[in-house]
């Protein structure tokens, strides 16, 4: 039917990148067309035909999360790759007794504070394996009204003949080693599924984190220092572009920005030596209360917002970097960002030296932070994200407008205006009504 084929043909219009918005109820439908995609789309039979799947995530729905299958779909194999214990494991589980095409993969958190954090999607079809890697838990509000990113791999076919089956990006191998760090039984089919199908195709390069204190080869492997080590590769002209992170939640940084975020994090995505840069050369996306009131969810779009008032008054410095989320060329500005993206962008704001979309915040648990004088880089949660490197596509820069390369938000950023906060979750906001008419007073 028409919806089937809109959907192939939405994915091969969206080639060479492959990166997509969630769909968002209640903006002008010309913004959800191409480039936006709904989850029950990526499940769909237009996309192949369903053998199995494994859904690694955060917050999951279970009751939900099959609904959004095709009916044929619903018997299919189904892994749920999670972090957690105890009651919320149990209370997991038992929402999916009545399933009984569903299993369970506990990922391990052997560090105090980590979340298994990783969105993803392993899709095996009986004429290949398809990738999505994306920032949405699986919850209904999460591909409602918000914005999202969705990088869908193209399908790998069955490796055949001799090809190595890799591509220049060493995605394959990276995603095996990802897989391989949850050292889980139920994982091991996958693992060698993987190694069976062609990814030589692939355009993106893997980011990702697994919980740990690496130290020699592993260091550079997972977090900050892997993005530091692929952006090596960057054209150095673009030193002096400013760098601009966006994200839903931030963590506790330090007391000075010079701790960890100026210093260790920003000589990753900058790949320059020096600690101290100009204000300027950082900018930061995070919503402010307005941003949040203003939304299509008002201010309960802030309760997907995890930012405390006991992190915040310990890094005020913090929101001097801090610019509003704004997204008028997608239609978006309404769209509260659960989104995370980094990026490296020309000061005009109409070329990328890089962009990452991922499911890591601002934060040590996610990027990791450096111990013991370097020695090792400490990581507490499960995080993967996709890099694109205009070198993977055979350009210098990405020319945003003439490449078509789908950017989640305005660029340059917008600064807060002297009125504007940082949004905060678990303080009240009554002094003017959200576009539900409501006021937020949690506790
Ligand atoms: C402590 N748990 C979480 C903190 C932040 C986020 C986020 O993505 O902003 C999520 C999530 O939505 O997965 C969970």
């Amino acid at each position: 039917g028409s919806f089937s084929e809109s959907l192939n043909d939405k994915w091969n219009r969206s080639s060479p990148f492959n990166f997509f918005l969630t769909k968002a109820k209640g903006i002008d439908n010309k913004y959800n067309a191409n480039q936006s995609v709904h989850i029950k789309e990526i499940l769909s039979e237009s996309f192949g035909e369903l053998v199995q799947s494994a859904q690694f995530n955060y917050k999951i729905d279970v009751d939900w999360l099959v609904q959004c299958y095709p009916e044929s779909f619903r018997s299919k194999p189904l892994l749920i790759v999670h972090g957690f214990k105890g009651r919320e494991k149990q209370d997991l589980e038992s929402e999916a007794a009545k399933y009984d095409h569903i299993g369970f993969c506990q990922a391990r958190l052997d560090i105090a504070y980590g979340t298994h954090h990783s969105k993803m999607m392993l899709l095996k079809y009986t004429d290949g394996i398809r990738v999505v890697i994306h920032t949405a838990n699986l919850v209904h509000g999460d591909w409602h009204q918000k914005t999202q990113g969705v990088w869908i791999s193209p399908l790998f076919p069955i490796l055949l003949g001799q090809g190595s089956g890799e591509s220049d990006t060493k995605f394959r191998k990276d995603l095996i080693d990802y897989l391989t760090a949850y050292n889980h039984p139920k994982l091991r089919s996958w693992i060698e599924m993987i190694k069976t199908h062609d990814f030589s195709d692939c355009r993106v390069h893997l980011v990702a984190s697994v919980p740990g204190r690496h130290t020699d080869i592993s260091k550079d492997k997972w977090g900050h220092l892997k993005l530091r080590k692929l952006l090596k590769q960057v054209e150095p002209s673009c030193k002096q572009w400013p760098i601009v992170g966006q994200f839903s939640s931030i963590g506790s940084l330090g007391a000075k920005s010079e701790d960890w975020l100026c210093s260790e994090w920003l000589s990753s995505l900058s790949t320059m030596g020096q600690t101290l840069v100009e204000k300027s050369q950082l900018r930061l996306v995070f919503p402010s209360v307005d941003n949040v009131r203003l939304s299509l969810e008002g201010y309960p779009a802030g309760g997907s917002l995890p930012y405390s008032i006991h992190t915040a008054k310990k890094q005020t410095y913090l929101h001097s970097f801090l610019h509003v989320w704004k997204s008028d060329r997608n239609g978006r500005t309404q769209a509260s960002p659960h989104i995370k993206t980094y990026m490296r962008m020309s000061p005009d704001g109409e070329n990328l030296a890089w962009f990452a979309c991922t499911s890591a915040n601002l934060s040590k648990a996610a990027w990791g932070v450096l111990e013991k004088k370097g020695y090792q880089l400490m990581i507490r949660s499960y995080e993967i994200g996709v890099l694109f490197l205009p070198k993977s596509f055979s350009k210098e820069v990405f020319k945003i407008k003439d490449d078509n390369f789908l950017v989640p938000f305005d660029l340059p950023p917008t600064p807060y205006e002297k009125s504007d906060h940082p949004w905060i979750w678990d303080i009240p906001h009554v002094n003017k009504p959200d576009t539900h008419g409501m006021k937020w007073c949690p506790n």
